[in-house]
């Protein structure tokens, strides 16, 4: 076992005890649990990922909620502890064995739609940054190589009329596609398991209205296959959770269709993307290019990768605003109250605001829960 790790305790006579495994952003999810009889506990190490050992320290004997690779070992231990609760700090989960949880009884919260459009900006930042070689022409100035404007220097696309291509039209995957419809007046392909119907009316009626001002109307185009937006579309962004069936989506065979000027974006999961693979073909293909939040194994680049001008890479700041990550520190800490108090799961988690109003008591209810229907968990009616 680790020795014990450092942290900081918030209301030390709370009955319940909850443990952060982070330094959340903002100070409201601290008072909403400790203005409900929480002893909060948040781990001060510095060290950015906890293993199990000091993951298992944390919970010690007697915890009720926790908010971090969670499997069968942390699952357990926070049960033994009497915990019922855990969150991620994400919409996405992947990193939580949830029959895991299901069998240790614990409910598992995220932190869905506080972070749906600045996810989408980075992605649009993404899209523009590598259409238009920003990162590469920034390093060519501060390097002190400008010496005067010239015809073909630092040549990029042009979005405006191309055609946009989305993987995973989701929440996140449709306010991109809408930021690229309406920003750029391009057109739409994506490539989803259900249909869009709200995306698809959005691009119908922007295109009436763009009709009616004597311009070219944008269209959209539901594909059969995710090949066929490969081949199409000029700009590609992936926004699908990653599953077993996203699992290396982007493999040698499927970049070999797409156009060989493409920009393809990735802020979903590293692992949709096989990495070895795209390194290969950006290094045959110099005028195809990328912009990557997330990689497939984070936080490390595969071999080349770093070398590679034609890619913009990020460490992994799509939801990195401070309103979002403190809706987000929120949500996750109001998952785990919610819990302990017994509260219903709110009835939609698309629809979080009411968490998210500073100045007002959040609804009694925990905002999201992805096992609520395995763990029998009451919805609200609110
Ligand atoms: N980079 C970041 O910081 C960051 C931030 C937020 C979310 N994310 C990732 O983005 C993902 C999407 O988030 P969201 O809120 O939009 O989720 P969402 O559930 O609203 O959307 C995911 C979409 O993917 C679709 N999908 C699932 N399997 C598919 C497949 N095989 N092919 C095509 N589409 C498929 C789903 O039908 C759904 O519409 C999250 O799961 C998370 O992993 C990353
Ligand atoms: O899934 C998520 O929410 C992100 O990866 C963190 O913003």
């Amino acid at each position: 076992m680790a020795k014990p790790i450092s942290i900081e305790v918030w209301n030390p006579s709370g009955k319940y005890r909850v443990v952060s495994t982070k330094s959340m952003p903002g100070t409201r999810w601290i008072r909403l649990l400790a203005d409900n009889d929480c002893r909060l506990e948040i781990c001060t190490e510095t060290k950015t990922i906890l293993s199990v050992d000091d993951i298992l320290a944390l919970i010690g004997d007697r915890c009720d909620g926790l908010t971090e690779e969670w499997g069968e070992v942390l699952f357990s231990a926070l049960k033994r502890a009497g915990g019922t609760a855990f969150s991620n700090m994400a919409v996405g989960y992947n990193n939580v064995d949830v029959e895991a949880a299901n069998r240790n009884g614990i409910a598992v919260g995220n932190t869905p739609g506080v972070l749906t459009e600045t996810t989408a900006e980075l992605a649009a930042s993404l899209s523009l940054a590598a259409a238009r070689r920003i990162v590469e022409a920034d390093q060519f100035m501060r390097a002190g190589l400008y010496d005067g404007w010239l015809p073909h220097l630092f040549v990029g696309n042009l979005l405006k009329g191309q055609t946009v291509g989305v993987i995973g039209a989701g929440r996140i995957g449709s306010a991109y596609a809408r930021m690229m419809i309406e920003g750029f007046k391009m057109n739409l392909i994506y490539y989803d398991l259900y249909q869009s119907t709200r995306l698809e009316k959005f691009v119908t009626a922007y295109g009436q209205f763009l009709k009616a001002n004597g311009e070219q109307p944008v269209t959209w185009k539901r594909a059969a296959t995710m090949e066929d937006v490969l081949r199409e579309a000029d700009v590609i962004s992936l926004h699908p959770v990653l599953d077993k069936t996203t699992y290396h989506l982007i493999n040698p065979e499927r970049l070999a269709i797409m156009k060989k000027e493409a920009v393809l974006v990735n802020a979903s999961r590293g692992p949709v993307i096989d990495e070895v693979a795209l390194v290969e073909h950006l290094k045959a293909n110099p005028m195809f290019r990328v912009g990557l939040d997330v990689f497939e194994d984070e936080p490390y680049m595969k071999p080349g990768l770093a070398d590679m001008k034609n890619a913009v890479v990020v460490p992994h700041i799509a939801s990195a605003s401070k309103w979002t990550r403190e809706g987000m520190a929120t949500l996750a800490a109001l998952n785990v109250l919610g819990k302990i108090k017994g509260y219903p799961v709110w009835g939609n988690p698309n629809l979080v605001e009411p968490f998210l109003k500073e100045d007002a008591t959040p609804p009694a209810a925990c905002p999201s829960i992805v096992n609520a229907k395995q763990l029998g968990l009451p919805s609200s009616k609110l």
